[in-house]
Formats: C-alpha cells, sequence, structure tokens
C-alpha cells in the first residue's frame, strides 16, 4: 500500500474536521478549504486552488488525454444561510441554471438513432440541440435523424472521427458553439455517440473543459443494448490495454436500455439482464421495443448530481424498473455486501438461473450497506489510498456516507478521478445512518473494498 501523507489523510472529507461544532462554522470551514482529494502521483506541483461561484463540484483531473485541472469546492450544505464573522467566501451557493447534457451510447446498432428519433418527435416541450457523432465522413445518422421541425433546435454533425477520440476537441468548440450563439434557444443537449466510442473521455470532457463546465452539466449517460447482440460483444476479448467498447458503456451508464427486446425470448433478455447488472449494479435498467421509453427515463435524470444520488444507489441497488413490463424480477448479481447478509460466496445469489458470469473482462460493481458512523481520518485514508492506487480501474462510484461528528449525510459520486463530494440534508433525528456507497470498476476485489470500509466504521 503507499504510503498515505497526513495531506491526503485531510483531503477527501477533509474539510470536515477542520470545522467547530455548528452547521453553519462547517459550511464556512468548508469553504474555505475547498479542496479535496488529489492524487499526487498525477501532480508534483502543488496546486492552487479558488473558489468559484460553481462550487458544486470537487477535484477532477484526469491524465488522458489531455491533462487539463479542475479544482473543485465542496458543496455547502442546506444550512447555509448566512456568513459569520471571520468568513471569507459566500456561503451562497448559485441555482444550478447550466444547461443539462445527456450522452446517448450504445453498441453499433443498438438503437441510439431510434432513441434519438424517440426523444426528438416526443411530446416534452423541451428544445433539443442535438450532436450526432458519425464515424466516417457520410452523414448516415444526420439524415436519419427525425427533421429539425420534429422538435430538435439544431442538429450538428461530428464526422470526422470519434468523440472519445479524435473529435474531442470538435465536441469542445461545438457545446461552446451552441452556448454562446444559441443560449436561450434551447433546453437540453443530447450526444450521440459513435457505437465504438468509450464515454469515460466524453463524460471527463464535461468538468475538463471550463468553456463546457461553465455553462453545461453532465445530466446522464444513457446506454442502448441490443438484446440479441450484446452477449457477442460482451464476450469480445480484446488485445491487451484495448478495452471493450461494450462492456464499458454499459458501465458508465446511468440508464441502460435493453433494446431489440421483440428479437429475442424472455430467457435471453434475462440473461442479458443478468449479465449488464454483473457489470453495473447502479444503473437503472428498462426493456423496450425501438427505444420507447418515457422520457423522463432519460432526459433529467440527474445522473451526476449529489441531490440525486440516494436514487441512484438504493439499499439493494439499482433495480430494474417495471413499467414498460409486468413481471418481477431481481437478478442484481453485483457484489452486494450488506451488514446484515455477510456472506463473501454470495455473488451469484439470486438462485433462479444459472450464468455464466466468466465472460465480462474484469468489470463488475461492488455495493456496500451497512449501519454505523466512519471514522472520518480513517474513511480519508482508505478512500484516497483506493482512488490514489485504483482511480484508473473505478469508472464510476457513488456513495451516501454517515461521518461521526458530522449531522449531515455525506453524499459523492465520482468518475475515475473526478470526485464530487459535498454534506447533504441533516440525517433525520430517528433516522437509521445507513452508509451505501457502490463502486463499478475493473478487477474489484469485493471482499477487500468492504473490508477497507468496514474498517473505517467506530
Ligand atoms: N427489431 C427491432 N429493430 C430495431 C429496434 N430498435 C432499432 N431497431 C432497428 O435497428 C437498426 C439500428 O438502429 P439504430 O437506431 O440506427 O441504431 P444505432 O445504435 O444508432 O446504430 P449505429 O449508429 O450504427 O451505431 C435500425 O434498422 C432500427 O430500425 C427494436 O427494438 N427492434
Amino acid at each position: 500500500m503507499a504510503s498515505v501523507s497526513a495531506d491526503l489523510a485531510t483531503t477527501i472529507f477533509g474539510l470536515a474536521y477542520r470545522r467547530s461544532p455548528t452547521p453553519l462554522s462547517r459550511v464556512q470551514a468548508t469553504l474555505r478549504f475547498p479542496y479535496l482529494w488529489r492524487p499526487k502521483k498525477l501532480h508534483s506541483q502543488p496546486l492552487s486552488y479558488s473558489t468559484s461561484s460553481r462550487s458544486r463540484f470537487v477535484a477532477v483531473d484526469f491524465p488522458k488525454p489531455k491533462r487539463s485541472l479542475r479544482l473543485f469546492t465542496v458543496a455547502a450544505t442546506a444550512t447555509a444561510t448566512s456568513q459569520s464573522e471571520g468568513s471569507d467566501v459566500s456561503t451562497k451557493i448559485p441555482p444550478d441554471d447550466r444547461i443539462p447534457a445527456t450522452i446517448i451510447t450504445g453498441f453499433l446498432g443498438s438503437g441510439k438513432t431510434t432513441l434519438l428519433n424517440h426523444i426528438l418527435t416526443a411530446e416534452h416541450g423541451k428544445r433539443i440541440a442535438v450532436i450526432e457523432n458519425e464515424f466516417g465522413e457520410i452523414d448516415i445518422d444526420g439524415s436519419l435523424v427525425a427533421a429539425k421541425t420534429t422538435g430538435a433546435e439544431d442538429i450538428v454533425m461530428l464526422n470526422n472521427g470519434c468523440l472519445c477520440c479524435t473529435v474531442r476537441g470538435d465536441l469542445v468548440r461545438m457545446i461552446s458553439e451552441l452556448v454562446n450563439k444559441k443560449k436561450g434557444k434551447f433546453d437540453h443537449i443530447v450526444i450521440e455517440t459513435t457505437g465504438l466510442a468509450n464515454p469515460a473521455p466524453i463524460i471527463q470532457t464535461f468538468y475538463a473543459e471550463d468553456n463546457i463546465f461553465n455553462d453545461v452539466k453532465l445530466d446522464g449517460v444513457v446506454t442502448l443494448v441490443d438484446a440479441k447482440h450484446v452477449g457477442l460483444h460482451l464476450d469480445e476479448v480484446k488485445p491487451e490495454g484495448v478495452v471493450n467498447e461494450a462492456v464499458e458503456q454499459i458501465a458508465y451508464a446511468d440508464r441502460i436500455i435493453v433494446n431489440k427486446t421483440d428479437l429475442v425470448g424472455e430467457p435471453e433478455i434475462a440473461s442479458v439482464v443478468q449479465r449488464i447488472r454483473n457489470i453495473n449494479g447502479m444503473a437503472h435498467l428498462r426493456r423496450t421495443e425501438f427505444g420507447k421509453v418515457d422520457l423522463d427515463y432519460v432526459l433529467g435524470i440527474g445522473g451526476f448530481d449529489l441531490e440525486r444520488i440516494e436514487s441512484a444507489i438504493g439499499a439493494e441497488g439499482a433495480k430494474e424498473d417495471h413499467d414498460s413490463h409486468g413481471h418481477e424480477h431481481d437478478h442484481s448479481h453485483h457484489h452486494h455486501h450488506h451488514e446484515d447478509k455477510h456472506d463473501h460466496k454470495h455473488e451469484h445469489h439470486d438462485g433462479h438461473h444459472s450464468h455464466d458470469h466468466t465472460h465480462d473482462p474484469g468489470v463488475s460493481s461492488v455495493s456496500i450497506v451497512c449501519e454505523g458512523s466512519l471514522d472520518l481520518e480513517k474513511a480519508n485514508i482508505w478512500l484516497g489510498t483506493l482512488l490514489l492506487e485504483r482511480s484508473e480501474d473505478i469508472y464510476r462510484m457513488k456513495g451516501l456516507l454517515s461521518v461521526q461528528g458530522m449531522d449531515e449525510r455525506f453524499v459523492f459520486q465520482g468518475v475515475h478521478d473526478i470526485f464530487q463530494g459535498s454534506p447533504d440534508r441533516l440525517w433525520g433525528a430517528d433516522e437509521p445512518r445507513i452508509n451505501k456507497i457502490v463502486f463499478i470498476g475493473k478487477n474489484l476485489d469485493a471482499q477487500e473494498i468492504e473490508k477497507g470500509f468496514k474498517g473505517c466504521l467506530l
């Protein structure tokens, strides 16, 4: 284990224990010490920081493809109402009126354009700007997308490469242009990636680029899955160091749409759902034909929004949403670690089916649900070290924590080494202090994570 400096040890929730006991002064202390965790291996220079009016986010910097750096503060709690003496930072958090953006991803032919057309033609009253990324010179998807008259405020094409690789700069420019020239004329941006896109760099763009971050917030990642063919893609063994895009697209999703269910039978669908759950136990999942989902399932979901973390990390992990079909499944196969079901051999615990879990190349989810309060210093060291050592492998994480001495719940979410956290609402007087935490990533050791986490409990 890497040695952890005192600095690191005070960073993740660092602020909370530099506070004085009242909630208000806690907020102010928080804002006065705005930096959270920073991965030392990525920075030899000390970081400078500033408080910004957009103080909702915490540390971002990532090594690839661009080493840009964003420093964040922890958001103030709802209890912040005024400043007291000695405070040099406003506790007022401005309303987040940035334009939400949704990434639609999914493997080739999974139904992304079909979903986009559904969004554009549905009645929702939203004015949507669309960014289409087509791999290749010919703008085929553009002509397949419903015409502007059907609901898109603007459709822009990115045809000369893949969003996650060569045209990231173009994406930044396009979003900036949309914002600069058309702000006020649209309410939402929808970005359709190519089928071969890895969502991570696209997600990171929203945090790394000031031009985007100041005006646009990532709302969610929606992943289409072709119920008939996804198994083939998940099974594909890639050369060392090459990602399996189908797996990545599922791993980063906030919403998963298992599409083309008309082409397969119930056992195949159940098997696909199970494999997806094994990779991503956090995302909501719905089954469809031709991408027909309620629009509020895909737009305005707040997948990266701390205020909505709880809905993403329900007590037993994400559930399959059942409004579009009428039968029950509980196929959640990711590794649940619940304090009162403490069984390390229960990885495939639903007992309904026997499925092969050996294919998905090391990407899985681990969730821990347990009552108690965390020792802040220990939790800092544990999570800081975990991210320091494993941030490349930790794709997504979300958590809701009970910290000893903290009256509020602490919520956080992260994507690799982007970490965003803040005190949330106060714990209720009779509310059990239950920690919930979900990790999605590569080669996660559920037992080790659980052990590390529980070692931080008082
Ligand atoms: N049978 C069936 N076909 C579907 C369904 N959804 C989409 N399709 C068809 O599948 C084909 C691919 O759908 P698209 O929406 O273009 O898929 P895509 O993900 O945008 O494809 P790429 O841009 O190539 O990655 C089209 O012919 C769609 O009409 C479905 O639920 N059932």
